[in-house]
């Protein structure tokens, strides 16, 4: 279990609106102690820890590791049917859990991005159910295969929309554009980014709040090697349940829990990672296998 208690301590003290003074008062530390641990150049001791969960009303597994250790359902998907000019999903059933790292895999036109549009209610199913366990006005955050973007406002004006959206202190966004190389970018307008800087700008505006489930719809599609690098080690802090369609197969090897293969409107196969790598098959080879596109 990876500790990302840094980016855990950012994210929740941004959530209850304390600066770092405020927090190093309640908790009797220096600024700079917080700064440090925020840094993760230093950690606190476990009296300070257990403090920090009261102050933030979690757990220590939530606080250090990104989510309790129950692996708790969070959204079951039953039998789920959409048909547009022609039968799209044909009877989806899938389960969600709160530790769970999904790759959404299918050739195109499967229904990947039907079925994401259904969980997050843009689309309306024709028969099914989908039950989900959280609150997905506040924990559900979705980055979209369309940039979902407002051309005419500047870079910084976009994120502050979604800070107050989400409610994410404004003062922490000059350091989320610097992490996501955007700053240089942060009075241009929208509309003069290139294709990939617009997706690393959909990307923080996703991931500026912690989420108990995160969609993303092919986040990677025309960013540069560097962003991409950059794109997964970020997402290998950040708590939570995430499934993503994606086709870049070099980090499903490495990032995901599950791969899910969608195929004539059904999930075709629901498997673990470790099942496939026991069996001394990368995911490319597996689902090229079960894709038939051998
Ligand atoms: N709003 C819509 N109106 C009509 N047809 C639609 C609509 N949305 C999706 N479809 C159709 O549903 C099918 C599945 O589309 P979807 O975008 O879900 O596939 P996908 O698996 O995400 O594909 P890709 O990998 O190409 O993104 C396609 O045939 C598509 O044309």
């Amino acid at each position: 279990m990876k500790n990302i208690f840094n980016h855990q301590l950012i994210n929740l003290r941004r959530q209850k609106q304390l600066s770092q003074n405020d927090l190093a008062n309640k908790i009797y530390v220096s600024r700079q102690a917080i700064s440090k641990w925020e840094n993760g150049d230093a950690e606190p001791s476990l009296e300070k820890l257990i403090n920090l969960t009261e102050i933030f009303n979690t757990s220590l597994d939530f606080l250090i590791l990104g989510h309790d250790d129950k692996n708790e359902k969070i959204i079951e998907i039953h039998d789920l049917k959409k048909a547009f000019d022609k039968p799209v999903l044909n009877g989806v059933d899938l389960d969600a859990y709160s530790h769970d790292r999904i790759a959404l895999l299918g050739s195109n036109g499967a229904g990947k991005t039907t079925l994401f549009n259904l969980i997050v209610g843009l689309t309306s199913k024709d028969s099914g159910t989908i039950n989900s366990y959280i609150n997905n006005r506040k924990d559900l955050s979705i980055m979209a295969q369309e940039n979902l973007l407002i051309d005419n406002l500047k870079v910084i004006e976009q994120l502050e929309l979604s800070a107050s959206m989400y409610e994410v202190e404004i003062s922490q966004l000059d350091n989320l554009m610097k992490q996501f190389n955007l700053y240089a970018y942060k009075n241009n307008y929208v509309a003069s980014l290139s294709g990939g800087q617009k997706r690393k700008l959909s990307l923080l505006m996703s991931v500026m709040r912690p989420s108990k489930l995160l969609l993303l719809d092919e986040p990677t599609v025309g960013m540069d090697l560097k962003s991409i690098d950059f794109f997964w080690k970020y997402m290998d802090h950040i708590g939570g349940s995430i499934i993503t369609i994606t086709h870049d197969f070099n980090q499903i090897d490495k990032f995901f829990s599950k791969v899910i293969l969608m195929k004539n409107g059904k999930i075709f196969k629901n498997v673990a990672v470790n099942d496939i790598h026991s069996h001394n098959q990368t995911i490319e080879q597996w689902y090229r296998y079960f894709n038939d596109e051998v």
